[in-house]
């Protein structure tokens, strides 16, 4: 199913966040129908760094690109401000798309950007926004969604982050995606002025702004899609940094084996046994 299907549906579109081949087999494996390659997760994994705009643009479209030999899933992939003006978005979008995302998600703060749910954050004037999207619209060749973003909730407050979206979708945004709303009742005013003109998206971020909801709460409120973009490197971190304090104490990986794959445990999830078959196939020896 295309990402337009998957988000015309009725029912919400769950898509957790990734950022490299591991966890979009793993994504799979788990049954979700689409993926989110986070900027977060890319600057968290990668450099070892905030969300902060850091990442490069053919960091992310690298990424990407493994992702898409990874998984047949669509994948929506963040494209942080397009990286600079209207041209930068543009080519944002060709090289994206090159790489084989089915969305792009962009947002309305200067660059460099910073996470939707860091203080500090500066806007773009909403007029520029819109010709970004413009231009992301007319560069791409494929079906591939605009999702735009506004941050304006915490810069300029939450009336004046409803007239920015209403810009967005005017301008052409395939989805709307109203950055750290602050409370439950923030969420669903946003879907109750919005419902029917476009998809909304949510963003689920473990001690963000927005108070954690689960899919099927969002699903009634009128969202279409839920992100989760950065739990899975929180879920890996924690587990990481035990790993390697239980290593150093221990000298040994013994006491944590009981938490970890082995040699054959990882390889059967990654799909080991299948690749040397198919490698087989090609031998020559058969
Ligand atoms: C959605 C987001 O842009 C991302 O990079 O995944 C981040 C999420 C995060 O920082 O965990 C965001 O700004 O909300």
């Amino acid at each position: 199913m295309t990402l337009r299907d998957l988000v015309s549906r009725p029912e919400i579109l769950v898509a957790p966040g990734v950022y490299d081949g591991l966890t979009a087999a793993l994504a799979t494996q788990a049954g979700f129908e689409a993926l989110y390659l986070s900027g977060a997760a890319v600057a968290y994994t990668r450099l070892g760094r905030p969300d902060i705009g850091l990442s490069t643009s053919s960091e992310m479209a690298d990424t990407m690109a493994l992702i898409a030999d990874r998984t047949d899933l669509p994948v929506i992939i963040d494209a942080d401000t397009g990286f600079g003006n209207a041209l930068n978005a543009r080519r944002t979008m060709q090289s994206y798309e090159r790489a084989g995302a089915a969305a792009l998600q962009v947002e309305d703060q200067t660059y460099p950007k910073r996470c939707g749910h860091l203080a500090d954050k500066s806007l773009i004037p909403k007029e520029e926004m819109a010709g970004k999207l413009a231009a992301m619209a007319d560069a791409r060749r494929h079906d591939t969604l605009i999702i735009a973003r506004t941050d304006a909730i915490a810069v300029e407050g939450f009336e004046a982050a409803m007239e920015r979206a209403e810009m967005y979708v005017e301008a052409g945004a395939d989805v709307l995606f109203v950055e750290a709303p602050r409370s439950t009742d923030e969420l669903t005013t946003i879907t109750e002025r919005f419902k029917g003109r476009v998809p909304m998206l949510a963003n689920m971020v473990e001690g963000g702004a927005t108070p954690i909801t689960q899919a099927s709460d969002l699903e009634i409120m009128g969202f279409d899609i839920v992100i989760f973009p950065g739990g899975i490197v929180r879920a890996l971190a924690h587990a990481a940094q035990q790993y390697y304090v239980s290593l150093n104490t221990h000298g040994s990986n013994k006491p944590f084996s009981n938490r970890m794959f082995d040699l054959d445990g990882l390889n059967n999830v990654i799909g080991t046994p299948e690749m040397l078959a198919l490698g087989r196939r090609y031998d020559g020896k058969a």
